[in-house]
């Protein structure tokens, strides 16, 4: 036990709980103590000095770092955050012990959630590059738990986080206590409140491996119509991760989406997404595989993913990402032994995709769009998790979507009056549903 927690053999000491001696030292997180008791909590090997406030009944850990100032001996300065986190007050005795921290114990990621000290009608602009760099120097080497509060003084206004999530490099958290110390390294992912008065600013900068072009997206004025829902899965789900740096990934251990699929009916949009997706993110110009590729040699898959390959070897996780797209996926991609040509370039197509997305020497630096309108005739394959796992259905537009789509379609006539002032887009948009039974 006493390992796991990273607790030294040093019998741990009764110290009696007092408040913070001055208003400044309120807002370091640090806990103070006498010249005397400082000793019992240094670090071997380095200059740190870490406590560890022992539970008892219900009550939270806390970690302490520890800093000299003149509080009788046996005393404990502790600040009302750190009292009210650690349910003590002022007069209580506590137990503390000197706490070793384990090796690998530094955070890869730490998710804070802001809010005002003094709640009020303010609001603040808080830009998450300047935050994050603040935070790290200021709370260097300080031990970070889930749930944990702090408060920190940013451009004048007070300000407390609470960590939503901690998670330390390359560890398994699932089972322990979700705790770390800030290093120069760690990636802070700023959150708030609905109402909370503070926005984030510049937070995809801060996480950005700088794969979009832009910061934000106007689909409409990217000619898609009445897909925001749909987008915003797409986001998520296969953007989301590559959106850290590469060495935040890799001591996550996250592991990218490299394929996609968009099915659907026909005509609903799927070949535009993916053509503007390729041309919203910053990487080379995305790849398009078709049809045709039945008929040439093996080749040419090799050929499509070549760039990436060559990319990867040369610039590992720093490669930038490639674009793959296959239209009509499934005329390429059939379930496997369906198609009796008696060639077999169907069958060997499909194998080489897998490679290439899921085999031995797998690239990290791709994505490959699929787009069909039967899904049912992939082979199943290509469909598990690691293959084309974000599966995201293009349905027929709303009415919002489908005015959605007139305007965009009639901006042209409109700018250059080529179209009547009494054309009420709002009731097309009404009229133009589609009916199974008109089929
Ligand atoms: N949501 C949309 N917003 C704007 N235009 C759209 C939208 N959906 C379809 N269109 C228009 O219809 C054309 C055909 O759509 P697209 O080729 O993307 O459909 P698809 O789903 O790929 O169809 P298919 O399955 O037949 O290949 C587009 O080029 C575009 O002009």
């Amino acid at each position: 036990m006493a390992g796991r927690f990273g607790l030294s053999s040093t019998a741990p000491a009764t110290m009696i709980v007092t408040n913070t001696p001055a208003q400044d030292l309120a807002v370091t997180n640090l806990a103070y103590c006498s010249a005397s008791d400082l000793q019992n909590y240094a670090v071997p090997g380095t200059k740190l000095f870490l406590a560890l406030k022992l539970a008892t009944g219900d009550s939270i850990n806390i970690m302490l770092k520890v800093r000299l100032r003149a509080i009788s001996s046996g005393h404990i300065a502790l600040n009302a955050i750190q009292r009210r986190h650690a349910r003590v007050s002022t007069g209580d005795k506590i137990s503390v012990a000197r706490f070793i921290p384990p090796d690998d114990f530094n955070l890869a990621l730490l998710r804070l959630d802001l809010e005002f000290v003094k709640k009020g009608s303010k609001s603040e602009q808080v830009d998450a590059v300047l935050l994050a760099n603040q935070l790290r120097n200021r709370f260097i080497n300080q031990i970070m738990t889930a749930g944990q509060r702090a408060s920190f003084e940013f451009h004048g206004t007070n300000y407390i986080f609470t960590v939503n999530q901690a998670v330390v490099e390359g560890r398994d958290t699932s089972n322990s206590v979700e705790r770390g110390m800030i290093s120069k390294d760690t990636y802070f992912v700023f959150e708030t409140s609905n109402g909370s008065g503070i926005k984030i600013v510049n937070q995809r900068e801060a996480a950005s491996s700088n794969i979009f072009r832009q910061k934000e997206f106007n689909l409409q004025a990217l000619g898609i119509g009445g897909l925001s829902e749909e987008f915003a899965d797409i986001f998520r789900r296969a953007f989301a991760s590559r959106v850290f740096p590469p060495h935040v990934t890799s001591k996550l251990g996250i592991k990218h989406v490299k394929g996609m699929l968009l099915y659907g009916p026909p005509g609903t949009g799927k070949t535009l997404i993916a053509r503007q997706i390729g041309k919203m993110l910053n990487g080379r110009e995305p790849k398009y595989g078709d049809e045709k590729l039945t008929y040439l040699l093996k080749l040419t898959v090799a050929d499509l993913f070549a760039d990436a390959e060559n990319d990867q070897r040369t610039h590992g996780d720093q490669s930038e990402l490639h674009v793959i797209i296959f239209d009509e996926i499934d005329a390429i991609c059939k379930a496997r032994g369906s198609t009796r040509d008696g060639t077999g370039v169907h069958d060997s197509i499909v194998n080489q995709l897998l490679t290439k997305i899921d085999g031995v020497e797998s690239l990290n630096n791709v994505l490959l769009i699929g787009m069909t309108n039967r899904k049912d005739l992939l082979d199943e394959a290509l469909l598990r998790p690691g293959r084309l796992e974000v599966q995201v259905e293009i349905s027929l537009p709303d009415e919002n979507g489908r005015l959605q789509i007139l305007q965009i379609h009639t901006n042209k006539m409109k700018e250059n009056s080529f179209i009547a002032p009494d054309v009420n887009l709002k009731e097309i948009g009404k009229l133009t549903f589609f009916s199974p039974l008109l089929r």
